[in-house]
């Protein structure tokens, strides 16, 4: 039976620059790609950052109990969901998968697939490097958002709260000071289920 790693972390500690190492470093692994109802972005591509969907898709996923779990945001441009649905590509018979989420929706996998399925890789860096990282990513975007950033780094003290991580029996964290470091030691750790 194959597993599910399942790439967690406060805003900028780095899970998609370490999403990506790890395909490139061990391309057996398959993505689970999410659903979304928001518009594609420029340069995005169907089926590789998400599958774009109109809500109508997800209701009926919904009816059949195929939604494993959803997330709904209110944006400034209406409501965009994001969902991992169990559409039949994600065949644990045939292979191994990484996955990015939030720690609700690694519980929600965890339920759904089961303990010896997803495993929980947590990614974390000080408080105040991530910070520093968070503001120069921003800083090179057209239109910075730093009201945003803001409220997502408050907002991560309450998502990844000590009792939460204990509750769900993460106890230990990958430390992303150095990529390469990290990223060896997360490949150590799948290559050893
Ligand atoms: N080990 C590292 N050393 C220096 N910079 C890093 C390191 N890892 C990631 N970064 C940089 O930190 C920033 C945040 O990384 P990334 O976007 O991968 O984080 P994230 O956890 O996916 O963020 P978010 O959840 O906010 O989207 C990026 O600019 C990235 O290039």
């Amino acid at each position: 039976m194959g597993k599910i790693y399942y790439l967690m972390g406060k805003s900028a500690s780095g899970k998609d620059t370490i999403y990506r190492e790890l395909l490139k470093k061990c391309p057996r692994l398959r993505r689970v790609v999410l659903y979304t109802t928001r518009p594609m972005r420029d340069g995005e591509c169907e089926g590789r950052e998400y599958y774009f969907a109109n809500p109508k898709t997800l209701e009926a996923f919904e009816k059949q109990g195929k939604i494993i779990e959803m997330r709904t945001y209110q944006t400034v441009c209406g409501p965009w969901s994001y969902a991992t649905v169990d559409d039949g590509r994600i065949c644990l018979e045939e292979a191994d998968y990484l996955a990015i989420g939030t720690l609700e929706s690694y519980e929600k996998l965890r339920e759904y697939y089961g303990e010896d399925v997803v495993k929980p890789l947590y990614v974390t860096v000080d408080d105040g490097v991530r910070l520093e990282r968070a503001l120069a990513r921003e800083k090179t975007q057209k239109k910075p958002n730093y009201a945003e950033l803001c409220r997502r780094f408050l907002a991560d003290e309450e998502d990844f709260a000590q009792e939460k991580l204990e509750r769900l029996g993460i106890q230990s964290s990958f430390v992303n000071e150095t990529l390469d470091k990290c990223v060896d030691e997360i490949l150590s750790a799948i290559q050893n289920g």
